[in-house]
Parts: structure tokens; C-alpha cells; sequence
């Protein structure tokens, strides 16, 4: 393998983790410009590379030390670690943290007119999977012997072209099951991206940029969970006011001109401010309510 001093992240080249991954990094002060034919972007203002490839193939290449770091899907993370343990491959990572996007789970489903009690109503058929490791484990845990399918993809397609009785598949909305006259049963494992670091020792200058970009999607991701609020209160229902701001920690109050019976607040808030909150906020007397998006926070 070539030594490169520069830090080779790899990304999903297309699907849903694509964007979410590129914006991220872009977020971070990540300055590069995407050519769909090249598999490799090189950043102009830092010493970085994105691999662009299957999100396959992401797990396997931080384990083998070939890139530093991973944006991936935990559920194909963990398939790919439980089939290297199988196999004995090496399957070592660190994980950095879980990441604010490709919110998903795999799940059991079967077709409408199927009546499923519990997992063990799938006793001896056939699943159709592009998660073999994942849904083994499952079933091994809870003692049910199947048969399984495997597919790379169109899964949900299975039980209708007579392949499968049922699927193992990742779901969001539940849309494609519904499409596909299927009903969930079971969640078998809830996933979110994440970014991953191989374990293969890295340069100082290496790690040091690793720990920069790492300190920065926490800022990023901090930033987008939170709101800038701004709003004028009533003196009297200062507390209660205060009180109902969610995650709001030390708002900065200050004085109204010639209205002495109200404030100004400014306060960031962790979590979104949902209508109804914004409802008893008026109803406490408060006015001139702001909600704003943050860019960027540290420290
Ligand atoms: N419906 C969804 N909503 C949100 N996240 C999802 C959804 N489906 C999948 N994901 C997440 O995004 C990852 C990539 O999904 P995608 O469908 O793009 O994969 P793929 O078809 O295997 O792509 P590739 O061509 O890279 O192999 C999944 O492994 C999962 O972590
Ligand atoms: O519950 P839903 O919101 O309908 O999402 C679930 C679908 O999303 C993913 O596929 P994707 O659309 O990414 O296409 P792919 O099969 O080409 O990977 C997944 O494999 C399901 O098929
Ligand atoms: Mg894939």
C-alpha cells in the first residue's frame, strides 16, 4: 500500500449518504469540486482525498488502513465487521461519532395477507437480504432456523416474485414496503451515518488534521441542533418564560428602550422550538418571537 501524507476519506460515490456526506465535509471547510467520472477529489485548501466508491466497500477500506477515515452507515458497518469476524479478516475501527443523518432501520416484513404473531412465525421459510450477517444474528438469537435469499438489491420485490415469504430490508418512511404490499414486524437494528477511523498508526500531522476535522463536525453538528431565539418578555413572567425555552442555559437578558415593565432574551437553545412552545410563549405575554439557524459553534 503507498504511503500518502495525504488523509484519504472515503465516501459514499451516489445514493443517500452522498450529499449529506459532501455537505458535511464542505461544512467543515472542506473546499473541493466533485467531477462524477473521477473516483478521487483532491481538496484545494487542505491535504485531503475523497475516494468516492460503493458505500460497500467503505467499512473494508478504513479496516484494511487503506483510507483514514469513513462516513458509512452503521448498518453496513456492522454487516461487514460481524462477516470479517466470520472470516477472520482483520475488522478493527474506531468510531468517531454518530452523525446527523441516513436515519434508518432494518426490518422484518412480510406480505399483507401474511398473519405474523411473533419472529418465530418465519420458522423454516425463506428471507430475502442484502444483510445476511445482521439478520443471522437475529434469528440466532432468537432460535428460529430460516432460509435465506440473497440480493443485492429489490429486495422488497422478493415475496411477489415468489423468491421469498419475507424480506430483511432497510426502511425510513415505509414507503417502498407499502409499494410493495409488505407490513414491517420487527426492527432487527436502528442505524444513523457515522465517521470511522482506520486503527493503522497515522503521522502526528495525519492525527493532528484528524482531531481538526473531527472538533469541526461536532461544531456543525451542534450548530444544526440548535436556535438562536430571540424574544421580548414581560418582567413578571421572566422565570416562567425562561423556563420553557428547551436546553436554553443562561439566556443573556437585556433592557427594552422606555418599556420598563419588559425585556429583551436571547438565548441558544438545543432543541428545535416546536409551535405549541412558541404558543405558551405567547400566551406568557412574550412577543416578537425570532427563531433562527446557527452556522457554526465552538468552544
Ligand atoms: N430510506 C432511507 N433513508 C435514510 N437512509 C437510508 C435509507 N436507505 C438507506 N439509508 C442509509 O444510506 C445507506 C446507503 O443507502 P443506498 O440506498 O444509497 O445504498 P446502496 O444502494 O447500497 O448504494 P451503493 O451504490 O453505494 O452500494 C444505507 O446503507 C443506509 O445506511
Ligand atoms: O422506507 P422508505 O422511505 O421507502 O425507504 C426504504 C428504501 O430506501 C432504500 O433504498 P433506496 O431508495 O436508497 O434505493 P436502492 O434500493 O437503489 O438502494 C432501502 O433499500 C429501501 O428500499
Ligand atoms: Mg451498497
Amino acid at each position: 500500500m503507498t504511503e500518502s501524507n495525504r488523509l484519504r476519506i472515503a465516501i459514499q460515490k451516489s445514493g443517500r449518504l452522498s450529499t449529506d456526506s459532501q455537505q458535511l465535509l464542505k461544512s467543515c471547510g472542506v473546499k473541493f469540486s466533485i467531477n462524477e467520472q473521477r473516483l478521487i477529489a483532491h481538496a484545494d485548501n487542505m491535504p485531503i482525498d475523497l475516494l468516492r466508491v460503493r458505500d460497500d466497500d467503505i467499512p473494508g477500506l478504513v479496516m484494511d488502513g487503506v483510507v483514514d477515515l469513513g462516513i458509512i452507515g452503521e448498518n453496513v458497518l456492522e454487516e461487514e465487521q460481524i462477516e470479517r469476524q466470520t472470516l477472520n479478516k482483520p475488522a478493527e475501527f474506531v468510531k468517531l461519532r454518530q452523525l446527523d443523518f441516513g436515519a434508518c432501520r432494518l426490518s422484518l416484513a412480510v406480505p399483507t395477507e401474511f398473519s405474523y404473531a411473533d419472529a418465530s412465525s418465519l420458522e423454516g421459510l425463506r428471507i430475502a437480504t442484502s444483510y445476511p450477517n445482521l439478520l443471522r444474528r437475529f434469528m440466532q438469537q432468537k432460535g428460529i432456523s430460516y432460509r435465506d435469499c440473497m440480493l443485492k438489491g429489490s429486495v422488497e420485490v422478493a415475496p411477489r416474485a415468489g423468491l421469498a415469504d419475507g424480506i430483511c430490508d432497510l426502511v425510513s418512511t415505509g414507503a417502498t414496503l407499502e409499494a410493495n404490499g409488505l407490513y414491517e414486524t420487527e426492527v432487527i437494528y436502528r442505524s444513523m451515518a457515522c465517521i470511522i477511523q482506520s486503527t493503522q498508526t497515522q503521522t502526528p500531522s495525519k492525527q493532528a488534521l484528524i482531531d481538526r476535522i473531527l472538533s469541526r463536525v461536532n461544531g456543525v453538528i451542534r450548530a444544526r441542533e440548535s436556535k438562536y431565539i430571540l424574544l421580548h418578555a414581560p418582567t413578571e413572567t421572566l422565570d416562567q418564560i425562561v423556563a420553557l425555552l428547551p436546553g436554553a442555559e443562561n439566556p443573556t437578558v437585556l433592557p427594552l428602550n422606555d418599556d420598563t415593565n419588559r425585556v429583551a432574551i436571547h438565548a441558544v437553545s438545543t432543541e428545535d422550538l416546536f409551535w405549541d412552545t412558541m404558543e405558551q410563549l405567547t400566551a406568557l405575554g412574550a412577543s416578537s418571537i425570532l427563531v433562527m439557524p446557527i452556522e457554526k459553534m465552538m468552544g
